[in-house]
């Protein structure tokens, strides 16, 4: 069964959502809208997606089950919630903004609306990814859940951890998009082409992370299999060891979960 939605703001997140939940029938092309400042944005996403991406469609504001909220952080979300109050008060309200919290939500509103934040990830058509989701008391489970499952795993958290979610899980692709970069370029560096060094490394990716997935063993357990007695992977792992990667991991981790509760702050 499909629901019918309202989002404000059509940037690179919400087209992710609406991409998976539109090719997994949580929504319907005709009872999906979607509104942008950018109206360039409004007029691809109706074409690409066959989706009612008008700049103003009060009705169906007003008839929509879920409202999100897809906007930026510095983005003016106090105004649309003063909209979404006047015209849809009772809908499920679902926030993306990062590090915006429930209370600076509600702040903005003198009428309790049924608010959700998550914090999405932009993995959505993989099936993979988890979205960090904390609700507010009016908030109601049985109708959000089916769309929020549409474009992602989904991990009820309490609120004070998703800040930590955002910087750690969901930037979490990034981490791994730059490790692939360093990884194929290595194999460049070593002499192989770039088709052969991006293939050997996907495989690597994938294989290793189904390998930590069924042996339940620690890394360091896998890593003593690949390391033979002054052998080759022992090498490696000197260098690894002597150089600056699992702290700039760990300083880029840190630093995106403060950015989140800094934006956030703003407000
Ligand atoms: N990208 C990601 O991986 C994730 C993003 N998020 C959150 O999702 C939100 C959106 O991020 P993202 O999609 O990357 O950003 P984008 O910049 O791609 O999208 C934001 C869109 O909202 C538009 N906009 C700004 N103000 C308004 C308004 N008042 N009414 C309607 N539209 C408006 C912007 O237009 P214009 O550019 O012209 O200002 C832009 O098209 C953020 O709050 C972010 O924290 C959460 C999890 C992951
Ligand atoms: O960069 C961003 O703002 C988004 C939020 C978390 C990951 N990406």
């Amino acid at each position: 069964m499909t629901i019918s939605l309202y989002a404000f703001g059509g940037g690179q997140m919400v087209e992710a959502i609406i991409r998976a939940a539109l090719k997994n029938k949580a929504l319907a092309p005709e009872t999906t809208f979607v509104t942008d400042i950018n109206e360039q944005r409004v007029t691809y996403l109706q074409q690409k997606y066959n989706i009612t991406a008008a700049v103003t469609t009060t009705q169906a504001l007003q008839q929509a089950e879920i409202i999100l909220l897809g906007v930026r952080p510095q983005d003016d979300w106090n105004a649309i919630l003063k909209t979404i109050v006047k015209e849809n008060p009772r809908a499920q309200v679902i926030s993306i903004i990062a590090g915006v919290t429930l209370q600076q939500l509600a702040a903005a509103t003198k009428v309790q609306l049924a608010l959700t934040r998550i914090i999405p990830n932009t993995l959505t058509e993989t099936g993979f990814g988890y979205s960090g989701v904390t609700r507010s008391a009016r908030a109601n489970q049985k109708i959000i859940e089916p769309f929020l499952t549409s474009f992602g795993k989904v991990d009820y958290i309490p609120e004070e951890q998703l800040d930590i979610y955002t910087g750690y899980g969901v930037a979490g692709p990034n981490y791994v998009y730059n490790f692939f970069i360093a990884l194929t370029n290595a194999g460049v560096l070593g002499g192989l082409s770039r088709k052969q060094a991006n293939a050997v490394a996907l495989e690597n990716l994938k294989g290793a992370a189904r390998m930590l997935e069924i042996s339940g063993k620690h890394p360091y357990e896998l890593l003593d299999i690949n390391n033979s007695a002054g052998g080759v992977g022992i090498a490696a792992q000197h260098e690894l060891d002597a150089s600056d990667f699992a702290a700039g991991v760990q300083n880029a981790v840190l630093a995106a979960i403060q950015r989140t509760t800094d934006l956030g702050g703003k407000h």
